[in-house]
């Protein structure tokens, strides 16, 4: 009898503001994934992965009961399970792993755009509609604020307006929502990205070793994404100044250019922005044919 080897399960939020940013990661680490919206355990084919679509806010309490060994999942989401479990004397250990570059958004206090805002004190004894009622006590406890929650899973903002509560307390990244709906915000709670968790308690060794493998291309996809490759033409005698030019803290590479004795090839890896003044600034040393190029992947 052969036994199968074990596979490592991820959860992944089904759809919603972190699905397709969750799915590309997984997809530029070089995992095959077969996603159709009603499979709802995705097997991987290329490595012994598999995938599990979920609702976002299943998924702290999946990696922490060891359901799955890993999640990706917004820093609110997660925090707002642990101090509901903790609270409950339930158990909440988990590891963040990777801080994840998306679902970046800022979970603020708004009021109604008429109401006069003179600091947190004058939120004292109101009552605020919230899908993350955990995380607005931590805040309102930590300012000695006394607040009152009314519990929404969606669509926060429409509640000062019919009277179900005096502010809200939701997730804002451009501030749309909340501007379409005569609120402004005026505290920022707490500040959120997506992270990849692991559950606390060990892994065995097969699956340790697909971590070890998909770990580092996570952090290449991240690290490729904001580095550049440049490359250029310069005069030899402007090599110095050209290279002080250069984003970053690569040496650049220095290349002769066929049948000129004038001219060099720079070519660098950049991990910083490259600006259009720099490249002006290139420019006017003489440099021409400057390209920026996004990379693919990185290692190493
Ligand atoms: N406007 C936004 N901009 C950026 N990130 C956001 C925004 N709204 C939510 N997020 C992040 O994406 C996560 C998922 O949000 P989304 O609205 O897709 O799902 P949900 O309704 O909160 O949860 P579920 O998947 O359980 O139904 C949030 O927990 C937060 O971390
Ligand atoms: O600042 P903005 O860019 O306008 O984004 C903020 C909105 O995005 C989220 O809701 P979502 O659109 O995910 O809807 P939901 O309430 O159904 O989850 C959040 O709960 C806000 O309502
Ligand atoms: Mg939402």
């Amino acid at each position: 009898m052969t036994t199968s080897q074990p596979r490592l399960r991820i959860a992944m939020q089904k759809s919603g503001r972190l699905s397709d940013d969750t799915q590309a990661l997984l997809k530029r680490c070089g995992l095959k994934l077969n996603v159709s919206d009603r499979r709802l355990l995705a097997h991987v084919s290329n490595m012994p992965i598999d995938i599990m679509r979920v609702r976002s806010s299943d998924i702290p309490g999946l990696v922490m009961d060891g359901v799955c060994d890993l999640g990706i999942v917004g820093d609110n989401t997660l925090e707002e399970e642990e101090l509901d479990r903790q609270l409950k004397g339930n158990k909440s250990a988990y590891i963040r792993t990777t801080a994840l570059d998306f679902g970046g958004c800022r979970f603020s206090i708004a009021m109604p755009e008429e109401f006069e805002y003179t600091g947190l004190d004058c939120l004292n004894g109101l009552r605020f509609a919230t899908t993350y009622p955990q995380l607005l006590n931590r805040f309102a406890k930590a300012n000695g604020i006394n607040v009152e929650f009314c519990l929404l899973k969606g669509s926060v903002e429409v509640a000062p307006r019919v009277g179900l509560a005096d502010g809200i307390c939701d997730l804002v990244s451009t501030g749309a929502t909340l501007e379409a709906n005569g609120l402004k915000e005026v505290a920022e709670v707490f500040h959120s990205k997506a992270s990849l968790i692991q559950r606390a308690d060990p892994l065995c060794a097969d699956k340790q070793g697909i971590l070890d493998t998909l770990l580092p291309r996570i952090h290449g996809v991240m690290k490729a994404k904001e580095s550049k490759y440049i490359m250029l033409h310069a005069p030899k005698d402007k090599i110095a100044q050209v290279s002080a030019l250069m984003p970053g803290k690569e040496t650049p590479t220095i290349l002769p250019l066929a049948g000129r004795d004038d001219i060099v090839a720079v070519h660098v890896v950049a991990t910083e922005t490259f600006f259009w003044e720099t490249m002006e600034k290139l420019k006017g040393l003489g440099c021409n044919s400057i390209l920026v190029m996004p990379i693919e992947k990185m290692m190493g």
